[in-house]
């Protein structure tokens, strides 16, 4: 079940990647050796405990913070800080709460430049493909953690990058929300055929949405099974492959959570 790609294919590579960071006199590795070759269009999810390296991971491909060695490229071309071939998706949504759904949506396209015209009629398609049309003159205060989630969505796509980077964009929401904006990601994923890469803590939602799963160990962040969910979409949470696959990555995930649990109890010892 291991992944196997061409790496001719790659979109994203990323290659021996290393990242360290001290804090206190201590030195904590994030990530060890992380060698991945992402394919144009592939839907992938990083999964594993808290403190894996999921977000160091994915703020190193989003140029935030870079890798302390190693490297990063996309289509070949070094990652060297954020760029517009890479949007990124946040749980906090990070809209402008002084802006108007619209406007929001509009941000980075008036940065960019972009005539008026064009940019009415981008946002207006935005609108009705994230089903916000109604909400359009609305603030975010005035908006559901579900439709905020929407706004920074379509804020993203917006922009058009080939890549969505999303780090657990639906982790504060309910569940049936939840499963409304999985099913609507898919939908755009499929429409646009986005290379996403998408991190959650979630054995259901990755299984749900990937078609490749990489599951990470705890400190360091290294991979410790790519896996490729090869189901047909859209994948139903009681078909028993589904099932099967969620305990399988379960075991996984938690003999990781279990190390970082000893781990916090050796810490507190030494403190
Ligand atoms: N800026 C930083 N300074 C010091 N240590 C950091 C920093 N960012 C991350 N770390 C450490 O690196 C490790 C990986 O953190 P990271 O946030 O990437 O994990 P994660 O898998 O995304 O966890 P979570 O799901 O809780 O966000 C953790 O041990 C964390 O404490």
């Amino acid at each position: 079940m291991n992944a196997r790609l061409d790496p001719s294919l790659s979109h994203i590579r990323i290659d021996q990647v290393h990242k360290a960071f001290s804090t206190g006199g201590r030195v904590v590795t994030a990530l060890q050796d992380i060698r991945l070759e992402i394919p144009r269009g592939q839907f992938t999810c990083l999964l594993g405990p808290s403190g894996c390296g999921k977000s160091t991971l994915l703020n190193a491909v989003a140029g935030f913070s870079l890798p302390s060695s190693g490297s990063i490229t996309v289509d070949g071309n070094p990652v060297k800080g954020p760029g517009p071939d890479r949007g990124m998706v946040f749980q906090e949504y990070a809209l402008f709460p002084w802006m108007t759904v619209e406007d929001n949506i509009a941000f980075g396209l008036h940065i960019k430049g972009m005539a008026k015209a064009e940019i009415r009629d981008r946002v207006g398609s935005l609108l009705s493909m994230l089903s916000l049309g109604d909400f359009r003159q609305r603030f975010p205060k005035d908006l559901s953690g579900g439709m905020r989630q929407r706004v920074a969505i379509a804020r993203v796509l917006a922009l058009d990058s080939p890549i969505m980077l999303m780090d657990e964009p639906f982790g504060a929401l309910d569940a049936l929300t939840r499963r409304n904006l999985q099913d609507e990601l898919l939908r755009i994923w499929s429409e646009l055929r986005k290379t996403i890469l998408f991190v959650t803590h979630s054995i259901e939602e990755a299984v749900y949405l990937a078609d490749r799963i990489v599951v990470m160990t705890y400190r360091p962040g290294t991979v410790k099974r790519d896996v490729l969910v090869e189901m047909p979409r859209m994948r139903d949470p009681a078909a028993p492959e589904f099932n099967l696959l969620k305990r399988e990555l379960g075991g996984m995930v938690m003999e990781e959570q279990q190390r970082h649990h000893s781990d916090e109890l050796r810490m507190a010892a030494v403190d």
